[in-house]
């Protein structure tokens, strides 16, 4: 049984609380994404399912068996799991080849079946041709590579990944990322993945927990995160979008939301209630329109396609953005059509 079970973990370091009591269900075959800002806990709590740390409080199961906890503590190489991490250490020693296949001649696997498996991997991860190199020879991104080979080739049930795709250029990047997709599918292991870049969590997790001072904020799916953000540092840390005074005047809950911004009434999603709310407001929602709410062009920033305006909502501080086909200069007065909102929980 691969599926994860944590309950209650905790981790301080002298004065820091690093996890804070954390519960997480991650079942068999899932991946999820560990998102959140620098020093929230993310790294922490994945050495703790590595076994790199021992937890102050709580416990950690893999299926039956418990791992850690304030008794136990099963040793990193006995827990069985793939571990990709930047600062992983390869045996410098050995070239990529013998790296990856390590964990097979440990298991004193048949050498033409373990150098067909080598062959197979190698496809997987890009490196074929750089297997003779000796670790030195390779980049941060391509030793990276050598240790997600070499989770693939143990068949580990478990694999733990800390940024791993942080040292590849664009275009390495969005082919592991593929890669990685392919490996989840094929291999069906449970995978948690630590990133700061949302759009990386967002394209390849099924669930995303999201950080913050050592708890978990928001467990949901992409799309749940992205389009229902539970607070305000979730709605700021995950996609663009401005977050905007409004008066929630009628509906809610099933029905569409009705609130007043700037002297506009607008429908958008959320909970139901009455009274002063923050809508968030994200820019493909919004367009230039002949009439709406009014708003002031703050900046205009070309991003290749699409010229991204940062617009002050006539009446507040608050700023959201639009992609706008064309140039409007800074100063300029326009109106906001508003296609769609969230209402942040109160
Ligand atoms: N060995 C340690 N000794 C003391 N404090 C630590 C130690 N490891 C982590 N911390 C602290 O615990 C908190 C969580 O750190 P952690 O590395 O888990 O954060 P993170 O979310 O992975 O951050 P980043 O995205 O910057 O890697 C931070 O305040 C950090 O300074």
């Amino acid at each position: 049984m691969s599926n994860i079970r944590v309950h209650e973990l905790t981790k301080i370091f002298g004065k820091t609380v690093a996890l804070d009591h954390i519960n997480l269900d991650l079942p068999q075959g899932s991946f999820t994404a560990l998102l959140g800002p620098s020093g929230c806990g993310k790294t922490t709590l994945l050495r703790l399912l590595a076994g790199f740390e021992q937890p102050d409080e709580g416990s950690i199961h893999f299926g039956d068996r418990c791992v850690a906890s304030e008794r136990e503590h099963v040793a990193p190489e006995a827990r069985h799991i793939g571990v990709v991490f930047q600062s992983y250490a390869l045996w410098p020693h050995m070239n990529a080849a013998e790296n990856i296949v390590y964990p097979l001649k440990t298991r004193k696997v048949p050498a033409e079946k373990i150098a067909a498996k080598l062959e197979e991997v190698l496809g997987v991860v890009g490196l074929k041709g750089l297997e003779g190199r000796n670790i030195e020879q390779l980049s941060g991104g391509q030793r990276q590579r050598v240790a997600l080979a070499r989770c693939l080739i143990a068949d580990s049930r478990i694999i733990l990944f800390d940024e791993p795709l942080a040292n590849l250029d664009m275009h390495l990047r969005a082919s592991m990322v593929e890669a990685l997709r392919d490996i989840r599918e094929r291999t069906g292991a449970t995978m948690v993945y630590v990133t700061h870049d949302q759009t990386e969590a967002l394209a390849l997790a099924d669930k995303i927990a999201v950080m913050e001072k050592g708890e978990i904020i928001q467990f949901g799916t992409p799309e749940e995160i992205y389009t229902t953000p539970g607070r305000e540092s979730v709605a700021r840390f995950v996609g663009r979008g401005g977050l905007v005074p409004a008066r929630q005047i009628a509906g809610g809950g099933d029905k569409p939301a009705r609130i007043l911004v700037a002297g506009q009434e607008l429908d958008v999603r959320g909970y139901g209630g009455q009274g002063e709310v923050r809508v968030l407001l994200r820019p493909e929602d919004l367009s230039i329109a002949e009439a709406g709410v009014p708003a002031t062009v703050v900046q205009s920033i070309y991003r290749g396609p699409v010229h991204e305006l940062r617009l002050r909502i006539d009446g507040t501080d608050a700023e959201v953005l639009i992609d706008n086909r064309s140039n409007i200069i800074p100063g300029s007065a326009v109106y906001v059509a508003v296609k769609d909102g969230w209402i942040l929980p109160r």
